[in-house]
């Protein structure tokens, strides 16, 4: 390691249409993530989310972000990063939980997340600082907590969905700039 700084990773997850991606592009978002559990208000349908991803792919880092390995089938060949809630055995994992992963060294990314897109903020317990790896700290994160996050447990990344939102998948340009630039305010970047 040089000892220089990286910038921290940010990734907005919940996108439903191709401007909400071109927005990401153009801000600067490390990732985008596409919703295809049904179980979301933010669900895209296969049809949608393969459309989304290929317009995506290549521009930036693509997430397809769901419950179970089984709701990515439709879309997994079309995105770089499978998000799921639960292990499976694919070389492009981010293993999402609220618990401390198992095996961190079998994981592309860890996302720290108790909120599942609820938007809702809880206390994050002091062992997320000390799993090794690429941890992305998720769950009701917003421009004016993130920051201190990011200076208290110094992750890989941040993810948000919740507060860059006007409603549930529509997602605010003006917020979406605004949540980058306190996740990379000057002095915070810390991976
Ligand atoms: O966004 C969703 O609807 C969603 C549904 C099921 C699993 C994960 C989901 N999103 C992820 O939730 C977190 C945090 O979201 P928020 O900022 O609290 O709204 C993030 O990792 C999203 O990828």
């Amino acid at each position: 390691m040089s000892g220089q700084r990286q910038p921290t990773f940010v990734k907005v997850c919940g996108l439903t249409q191709e401007q909400q991606i071109d927005w990401a592009v153009e801000l600067g978002y490390d990732a985008v993530g596409i919703v295809v559990t049904p179980k979301s208000k933010r669900y895209c349908p296969p049809e949608r989310a393969v459309a989304l991803a290929d317009h995506a792919r290549g521009r930036v880092t693509v997430f397809a972000v769901a419950l179970t390995h089984a709701e990515t089938a439709a879309v997994a060949g079309h995105v770089d990063i499978v998000q799921i809630y639960e292990t499976a055995d694919i070389p492009n994992l981010a293993l999402a939980s609220g618990a401390p992963p198992e095996k961190p060294e079998a994981l592309r990314y860890f996302f720290y997340d108790a909120s599942a897109g609820s938007g809702v903020f809880a206390d994050i317990p002091d062992w997320v600082g000390e799993v090794p790896g690429n941890v992305v700290i998720a769950g009701g994160l917003d421009e004016h907590n993130v920051a201190d996050v990011v200076e208290k447990f110094g992750p890989y990344g941040v993810d948000v969905s919740s507060s860059v939102e006007t409603a549930p998948g529509v997602k605010s340009r003006e917020k979406m700039a605004a949540f980058l630039a306190a996740a990379r305010a000057p002095g915070r970047n810390s991976r």
